[in-house]
């Protein structure tokens, strides 16, 4: 088990749904200089959210997902996968993944992209955010944080009154 609690100072990002969109697309204008791909595979879940939002930008309809547990809310676990690419999509990869385009919400450690990667050595990965121990793993991102960054996305926030900075 490695504990968040290891990284010192954390400090907050926290990213709206519009922020997230506008990042979406930013990223989708990098890949759209690098395909054309035959499909998307989602990271589940936190990959879904960009999956969508890529697929609509390049015309893709075949989505599929790579389901990998790691996160109980901050702390890191034993990486589990639960589903892995199916036999239709992993055929139009040509068995290495060549042609494909897996998508993540970010990269952090490096452990999950890590993983996928070793599944389709070939294909193009892709995060719309990175920290930098996760970096070397993806082909493609838009905006890097620090490592002791912790990114809040818009479906696991709300808005909350804050208590003004001079009480
Ligand atoms: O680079 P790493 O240190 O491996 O961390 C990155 C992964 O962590 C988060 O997923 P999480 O396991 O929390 O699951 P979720 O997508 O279902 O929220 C995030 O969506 C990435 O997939
Ligand atoms: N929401 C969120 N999930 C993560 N999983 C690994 N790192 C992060 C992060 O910074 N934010
Ligand atoms: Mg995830």
């Amino acid at each position: 088990m490695i504990g968040r609690e290891n990284v010192a100072q954390e400090k907050a990002f926290p990213v709206s749904w519009d922020q997230f969109h506008r990042d979406c697309r930013a990223l989708t204008w990098r890949l759209n200089e690098v395909g054309p791909f035959y499909a998307i595979i989602a990271i589940t879940r936190g990959g879904l959210v960009p999956a969508a939002i890529v697929a609509r930008e390049l015309g893709i309809r075949v989505i599929d997902t790579v389901c990998i547990a790691s996160y109980d809310h901050t702390r890191q676990g034993d990486l589990k996968a639960l589903k892995g690419v199916s036999a239709e999509v992993a055929k139009l990869g040509g068995g290495s993944g060549k042609g494909l385009l897996i998508v993540d919400d970010l990269v952090d450690t490096g452990k999950t992209g890590r993983l996928v990667r070793s599944m389709m050595p070939d294909a193009h990965f892709a995060a719309v955010y990175a920290k930098p121990q996760g970096k070397p793993l993806v082909d493609t991102f838009i905006t890097e944080v620090s490592q002791d960054t912790w990114i809040h996305f818009p479906w696991d926030t709300a808005l909350s009154f804050q208590p003004p900075i001079r009480p």
